[in-house]
């Protein structure tokens, strides 16, 4: 099968109320690992890569990787998105580099720290959705600045994030603004800001309402219910993880990340796509560390790299199964091609429908 935009997969999750994770990629372990568990469970996928990722792996590297999972797996729907992508040129070359979708997240200005005001988001989002949709190619903004309402901090641990201390304001996606930035820019999907943060350390506690804001989600499906929502920083960070991390010499401070139930929650209000790499993250580096301690002789990557990429599988398939994910891939009768999705655009069918 071919590679899928964004917005027909989310169009088609809509219809069938499920939600998309969309699992980030560096190398090949993790995109074999991602694609084993889509396999298994015959789900569509999303597989990003940040800047970060293309800088670590190389864009020709990525484009050829892709290929081969579409060879390898010709029965799964795979999106090929890029994640927070910080102007226009970083979206554009990733198209050029075979992407099927690209975030262009103004939320930010270009250097990944400065909360981008409303003109500039604006601004800079239509550049992206004008081009990109030209040739079929989705388009995913975001509104609101990810950090913690705990602490008011932007989101920077994971290297991009606002600096500083963010007021209320800026740390929620206001419901109003988002149906005015959709009419504006006609994204595909819109990442929104309610709480959640990039990376392991997301709440001190379990989250509640005060400090995982799903009203917020909820008031925005109510105001744009055809507009696929995104929720970003979304891994659960789970307890089990953690505990194989540190009991093999790993110094990770206790922590909660976003339930699955929240996540579940979101699905049941507009929620398409989830945005998940802490826990795969975690989940490959515990098998890693217990390998290498167990066994100190060993110097054969793939005898470390197998068992992380099964236990990444684990996760993964884990998520297909919770986000209702599983068994879609088989539903997808045909998948458009970006040209035929450049038509769609061009005769305005796939223009928001805001209320
Ligand atoms: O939002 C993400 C990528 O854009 C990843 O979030 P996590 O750090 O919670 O996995
Ligand atoms: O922010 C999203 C992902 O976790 C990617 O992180 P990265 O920028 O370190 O590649
Ligand atoms: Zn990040
Ligand atoms: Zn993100």
């Amino acid at each position: 099968m071919a590679r899928i935009t964004l917005r027909q997969l989310l169009d088609h999750a809509a219809e069938h109320d499920y939600g998309v994770p969309a699992f980030n990629i560096n190398n090949m372990e993790q995109a074999l690992a991602i694609m084993e568990a889509a396999n298994a469970a015959d789900a569509p996928v999303i597989i990003q890569a940040s800047r970060g990722a293309r800088a670590y792996a190389n864009d020709v590297m990525l484009k050829h990787m892709m290929d081969a999972l579409t060879e390898i797996y010709p029965q799964i729907p795979i999106c090929v998105h890029l994640d927070h992508g910080n102007e226009p040129a970083t979206c554009m070359t990733a198209i050029q580099s075979g992407f099927t979708s690209v975030m262009m997240d103004g939320s930010l200005k270009a250097d990944g720290k400065t909360p981008g005001d409303w003109d500039y988001n604006v601004g800079v989002t239509k550049t992206v959705t004008t081009m990109a949709h030209l040739g079929g190619i989705s388009v995913e903004g975001e509104l609101g600045v990810l950090g913690s309402l705990e602490t008011g901090m932007g989101d920077k641990e994971d290297g991009h994030g606002a600096e500083g201390k963010l007021s209320h304001d800026q740390l929620l996606t206001n419901p109003d603004e988002a149906v005015k930035f959709v009419r504006e820019t006609k994204v595909d999907a819109l990442a929104i800001a309610m709480g959640t943060s990039h990376g392991a350390y997301k709440f001190t506690r379990k989250p509640d309402g005060d400090i995982l804001a799903m009203n917020v989600i909820e008031e925005i499906h109510r105001k744009l219910p055809n507009t696929h929502l995104v929720m970003h920083g979304s891994s659960s960070v789970p307890q089990d993880l953690q505990e194989i991390i540190n009991s093999y010499g790993g110094k990770m401070k206790p922590t909660w990340g976003v339930p699955v139930a929240e996540i579940q929650r979101g699905i049941k209000n507009g929620v398409r796509k989830i945005n998940i790499d802490t826990d795969n993250r975690m989940a490959m580096t515990g098998q890693i560390r217990k390998i290498l301690s167990e066994h100190p002789e060993e110097f054969d990557p793939r005898k470390y790299l197998k068992p992380a990429m099964e236990a990444m599988t684990r996760l993964c398939k884990q998520r297909f199964e919770e986000f209702n994910t599983a068994g879609q891939a088989g539903k997808i009768k045909r998948v458009l091609t970006t040209a035929e999705m450049a038509k769609r655009y061009a005769k305005g069918e796939l223009d928001p429908t805001v209320a």
